[in-house]
């Protein structure tokens, strides 16, 4: 089977012309020519390869409280054999992702039914260290070029025993195979779709998986781009691997591409077997395909019930609801489980077991290679890093020249005051809200990678932590230092110190908050939750009512309102350490001369500056202690 615009150049190659991006883009290795090239790694066939076999698989799907549940998939069978590029095809709502995301090991809660891989009960350990899951939408780092994300991507999957110039190798090879080599100084974020689900590929083939699940490769592509990508599946199936994937309505051409075709309907199967055999299949079944149309369209026409819901019963039964492998490319020499277990003796398992961990390298390798990612991307992120940092400069001019001068004059304390709230709400929102609105997006990263073993939780959670704490620390400090002059506080180290503990402190806590609301809920949720909970906490800072004045049964609501303890900080800062009478030039009377006066009457004690230090630090070690722990909810909750 030939794509259109392939042709077979002298190195037996496929060369393929991609039309959208002018000339060759892509050159592939001829499946049989490249099976005699042992020499390199990619297209040297497998030594082991995967038969899956699944056996009355269900799935149900609460929908919600009080409202019964749903059945997703109906007890289905199957196999999936190895050196098969295999489509599991349904009309929407068939299924098909839910059934991808079983047999990829994504899903496992409300799910029944057994999954044998080479003809035992699947370990997922054991599984998942040879499979990957590439889901629809592409969760590539976009600020990263090709290279770096490749790069990234064989430190943290190639054993560290490899020197850069074998992982280069590995890379190079891979890349050149998917026709990504001219791309390799592109950013993720830059490429087209074609090219973004090629590198998704790329990544997870540097660890060379034997089985590999991708949830829609074609959808939003081009016909040639959708070419490109199951062309490449395809050689890389016949290669050794099993490469399954769910696909919607395929071209006649695209639908020809793929070994072997697995139809759902309404969470049936409908027909398992070879592209070839649809056909003949749909015609023994009493369905025939007629002249001149798709097949692939037709049996999608026949799963949605076009044609009568007692077809769909008809081709079910036939199927044996996905038991039968009479369609599949003599199935007389299809081994049994049996066989399959002598073929993979048990000492195959014992090989596969490569200790507890389920990720390639070691945690410190993790931290070290996620942390130089972080800070790769920090230097490129527009949002997180220059726009936080301009963000901090700017509200620090603004605010300094609307409270100028104010820090020294007596007759402007309570004014002063206000400036220090207002620090303390800047503080309190922007690295609240920044990381609300982004982090979601980086956990549908987190999600996948992890999923794929990348990494553990552990050391992204570390490694994300540690990032950004250089970019607080220096936007804070410039905001700081910039408030702190402007508005003509006490030239005074210890003070300003004081002042820019409390201020990082208020940025890490909220921060930390942000996060936890991030893991917990998406954008639009977390947008509405974080300022509605900030609420409370202004409340109970004791500036609007002084925590004298606050009511007895209210009162516990300043000790969980951290910007009590940022408000007490600031004031202790400012207005503590026995501060000398303050100037009166600007009016005949200053009420506040004395900031013993005006620390009674706000009734707070400067006193109690380490207290509130303290706290804050109880406040940012609980709260990152819950956003891990979210985290590591959510990441299984989704599944
Ligand atoms: N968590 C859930 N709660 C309720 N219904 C669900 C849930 N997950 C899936 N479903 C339903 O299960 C059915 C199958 O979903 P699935 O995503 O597997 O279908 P699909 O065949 O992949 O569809 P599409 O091609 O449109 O992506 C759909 O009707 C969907 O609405």
């Amino acid at each position: 089977m030939m794509l259109a615009g392939a042709e077979i150049v002298n190195d037996g190659s496929v060369s393929y012309k991609n039309e959208a991006e002018g000339n060759v883009a892509i050159s592939l290795p001829h499946p049989e020519v490249q099976e005699a090239n042992t020499s390199r790694k990619l297209n040297s066939p497998l030594r082991e390869t995967v038969d899956m076999h699944f056996s009355n698989i269900t799935c149900t799907v609460s929908l919600g409280f009080n409202k019964g549940h749903k059945q997703i998939l109906h007890g289905v069978h199957g196999r999936f054999r190895p050196r098969q590029l295999i489509a599991i095809m349904g009309p929407s709502g068939a299924g098909k992702s839910t059934l991808l995301d079983i047999l990829s090991g994504y899903r496992i809660s409300r799910v029944g039914g057994a999954v044998f891989i080479n003809g035992r009960g699947r370990i997922m350990k054991n599984f998942k260290k040879m499979s990957c899951y590439i889901q629809q939408d592409d969760r590539l780092q976009g600020l990263l070029t090709v290279g770096e994300n490749m790069a990234l991507a064989a430190d943290l999957k190639l054993s560290t025993d490899k020197d850069k110039y074998e992982k280069g190798e590995v890379i190079e090879e891979i890349l050149t195979n998917l026709g990504l080599y001219e791309h390799i100084n592109t950013r993720g974020a830059q490429l087209s779709g074609g090219q973004r689900k090629r590198l998704s590929i790329a990544l997870e083939l540097i660890s060379n998986p034997l089985i590999m699940f991708l949830d829609e490769p074609t959808t939003g592509l081009d016909s040639s781009s959708c070419s490109q990508v199951v062309q490449l599946c395809r050689t890389l199936a016949h290669q050794g691997r099993t490469i399954v994937c769910t696909v919607h309505q395929p071209s006649a051409s695209l639908f020809a591409m793929f070994d072997q075709v697995y139809i759902l309907a309404a969470g049936q199967c409908l027909y398992q077997g070879t592209t070839k055999n649809l056909v003949p299949y749909l015609e023994q079944a009493g369905v025939p395909c007629p002249i001149y149309h798709n097949p692939a369209d037709y049996v999608i026409e026949l799963a949605c019930g076009e044609y009568g819901d007692d077809k769909i019963q008809i081709l079910t039964s036939k199927a044996e609801n996905g038991r039968s492998l009479d369609f599949f490319e003599n199935p007389q020499t299809i081994p049994t489980m049996e066989a399959l277990r002598k073929q993979y003796p048990l000492s195959i398992l014992r090989e596969q077991d490569t200790g507890p961990g389920m990720e390639e390298t070691s945690q410190s390798n993790q931290r070290s290679v996620l942390i130089r990612r972080g800070f790769l991307k920090a230097k490129r992120d527009s949002t997180m890093t220059h726009l936080r940092l301009i963000v901090n400069v700017v509200v620090g001019i603004m605010l300094g020249m609307l409270f100028i001068d104010a820090g020294n004059e007596g007759s402007r304390v309570l004014e002063n005051y206000n400036l220090l709230f207002a620090i303390l709400m800047h503080h309190m929102m922007s690295p609240m809200m920044l990381t609300i609105l982004t982090f979601p997006s980086e956990m549908s990263i987190l999600s996948k990678e992890h999923f794929n073993r990348w990494y553990s939780l552990g050391s992204y959670y570390i490694s994300i932590t540690i990032v950004d704490l250089p970019i607080s620390i220096v936007s804070c400090l410039i905001f700081s230092v910039i408030v702190y002059t402007m508005s003509a506080q006490p030239l005074d180290i210890v003070r300003f110190c004081m002042f820019f503990a409390i201020s990082l402190y208020t940025v890490l806590v909220a921060q930390s908050f942000g996060l936890m609301i991030g893991a917990a809920f998406n954008v639009v949720n977390g947008t509405f939750l974080g300022p509605t909970l900030s609420v409370p906490m202004m409340m109970f800072a004791g500036f609007g009512v002084t925590l004298r004045d606050l009511p007895s049964y209210l009162y516990w609501g300043s000790y969980v309102s951290y910007l009590r303890y940022g408000l007490e900080g600031f004031i202790g800062a400012i207005y503590g350490l026995e501060r000398p009478i303050l100037d009166c030039n600007q009016a005949p009377y200053c009420h506040y001369k004395h900031p013993r006066q005006f620390l009674t009457e706000v009734s707070m004690s400067p006193d109690m500056f380490w207290w509130d230090v303290l706290a804050l630090t109880v406040f940012v070690l609980v709260l990152r202690v819950a956003a891990f722990l979210l985290l590591k909810w959510k990441l299984n909750a989704v599944r």
